[in-house]
């Protein structure tokens, strides 16, 4: 018996050493400054054990150090936590040709959605996808695109409408706002999930990458982090049967097109032009897979960020009604002078701007950017040689809390993106939206978006923390996007004109 125990013991300090040990040396042999791993989470054994948010974490390790960079360790992978804004551009921008990809690991034969998205391609696929699919997120496409999305507002306030007087979780309201938007957007559908919480489709879009499921969550901190889990579960990125209900509802909008001969201009046109017009390279076909994935990735990577940024936006209004009055005297300025909300009126809307912006700032959904060195390089600052097929990883919330930057960083404080005070703002300290040609694709509708949103619902309601709101809020430490614990409760106060 003693002998089973200890061969069992030597065999797993044997599989310790092999697997965890040695690529724990991998910052001390190349002379790089690491943040010293824990067990076999390496530096985010404090998310493992549900103490911290992803977001957390990462400001924690950044704040500890004063170093361009540090190297840490998720799980056994090596990664150069990049600190400064000067080696930021240079990632992001500047020597951009050597720093190309994600490390998101999707495998065709197990995950052919998630291996063909714009988010994940790599190298020339990606680039020859982005060429194609940018012209869809011009400032034309928008304006062409905003009547649509004003019908979502209204329907947004009707809804509210509902809620006069009582506490809601704003977070499930502005989700089915933004997923009627991005089905009218993208998928060319009226969801109608404001009027209709049971609606299918909302069902579908939570279902997709619901990050408060527990595989959903496993599967994405994979393909980020654990490449390896990714074959041996054969896990996919967004729900299996989520994804075949948008192909589905893809085909069958596309099939209703093609027989109408309807033309709208939209996402699903310009994609459908891809498949009937163009090999986009290196014999790439795009097929209706690969169309297909393109759709679903703006819903997925639309639809969760927005609905969760503009959370926070309330529950920082609902905290600080001073801020809140001022918006809405400005709003309402606005609205009064046009008559309406246009497009236009929306873009003059300063104040407006810096309150969405000061909200990127404290909460960015994404509290990491991912790239990969495709080849040797060497920051000419230190000396510092990196091989191919290094992980990079920004840590936005760090550069976005440092007091260096953005000084009293836990003040929610929209002057620091004031005309004044905007030239003060370090354009790679602040990346709520990545930097440089990889950079999010939906930046401008999704500001547009909330601009509207936040706008429409600030004419005509107050938002007021109650004794259910969480104070200060937690956010949840089994998601990898920052999100809140436990919803955001607010109460919802219509103004009588
Ligand atoms: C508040 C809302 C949003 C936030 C905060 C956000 C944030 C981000 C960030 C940080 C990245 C990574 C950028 C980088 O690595 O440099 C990204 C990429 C991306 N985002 Fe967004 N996003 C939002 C809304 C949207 C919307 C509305 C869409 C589409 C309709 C979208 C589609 C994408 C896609 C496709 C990528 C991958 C781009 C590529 O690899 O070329 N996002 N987003």
């Amino acid at each position: 018996m003693m002998m089973i125990i200890l061969y069992i013991v030597g065999l797993l300090g044997f599989l310790y050493y092999m697997i965890f040990a040695r690529a724990y040396n991998h910052w001390k042999i190349r002379g790089v400054q690491f943040d010293k791993p824990f067990s076999v989470f390496g530096n985010f054994y404090s998310l493992a054990t549900g103490k911290q948010s992803m977001l957390e974490r990462i400001r924690d390790i950044y704040s500890q150090y004063k170093t361009p960079y540090v190297g840490i360790f998720i799980f056994n992978q090596p990664y150069l936590m990049v600190r400064s804004p000067e080696l930021v551009k240079k990632i992001l921008v500047k020597d951009f040709d050597k720093f190309v990809n994600r490390n998101i690991a999707t495998k065709e034969s197990i995950d052919p959605i998630a291996f063909h998205t714009l988010g994940s391609a790599k190298d020339k696929t990606w680039r020859n996808l982005r060429s194609k699919l940018s012209p869809v997120f011009t400032s034309g496409k928008m304006k062409l695109m905003f009547p649509l999305m004003k019908e979502c507002a209204q329907e947004l306030n009707s809804c509210l409408n509902n809620y006069d007087g009582k506490t809601v979780e704003v977070a499930n309201v502005i989700k089915r706002y933004s997923v009627d938007i991005i089905s009218s957007c993208a998928f060319g559908i009226k969801a109608y999930c404001l009027k209709d919480e049971n609606s299918e489709i909302l069902k579908m879009a939570i279902k997709l990458l619901d990050t408060r499921s527990f595989v959903r969550n496993f599967s994405i901190f994979s393909a980020f982090f654990v490449p390896k889990f990714v074959e041996i579960f054969r896990l996919t990125l967004a729900d299996k049967s989520a994804s075949k209900y948008f192909i589905d509802v893809f085909n069958a909008t596309l099939k209703e097109r093609e027989k109408k001969n309807i033309v709208r201009n939209d996402l699903i046109d310009l994609l459908n032009n891809l498949r009937k017009n163009e090999n986009i390279g290196d014999g790439y076909i795009f097929d209706d897979i690969k169309m297909a994935a393109q759709a679903i990735v703006f819903f997925s990577a639309g639809n969760d960020t927005t609905a969760t940024s503009l959370s926070f936006a309330l529950y920082e209004l609902a905290l600080n009604q001073e801020i809140q009055d001022r918006l809405r005297r400005e709003v309402k300025e606005h609205f009064d002078r046009a008559g309406d909300f246009t497009y236009e009126t929306l873009q003059e809307m300063k104040y407006l701007n810096m309150v969405l912006k000061e909200t990127f700032r404290k909460y960015p959904v994404t509290p990491f950017l991912s790239r990969k060195s495709t080849a040797p390089y060497t920051f000419e600052e230190t000396g510092l040689t990196i091989e191919k097929d290094t992980l990079i990883l920004i840590p936005v919330p760090g550069l976005h809390y440092d007091p260096e930057y953005f000084p009293d960083p836990e003040k929610f404080d929209p002057e620091r993106f004031s005309d004044e005070n905007k030239h003060n703002v370090n354009p790679y300290a602040y990346l709520p939206f990545g930097e440089g040609p990889r950079n999010c694709i939906g930046e401008r509708f999704a500001n547009l978006v909330s601009k509207l949103a936040l706008a429409s619902m600030i004419k005509d309601f107050v938002f007021e923390v109650t004794n259910e709101t969480e104070i200060p809020i937690q956010l949840n430490p089994r998601a990898v996007f920052t999100q809140s614990k436990g919803g955001i409760k607010l109460r919802v106060r219509k103004i009588k004109s």
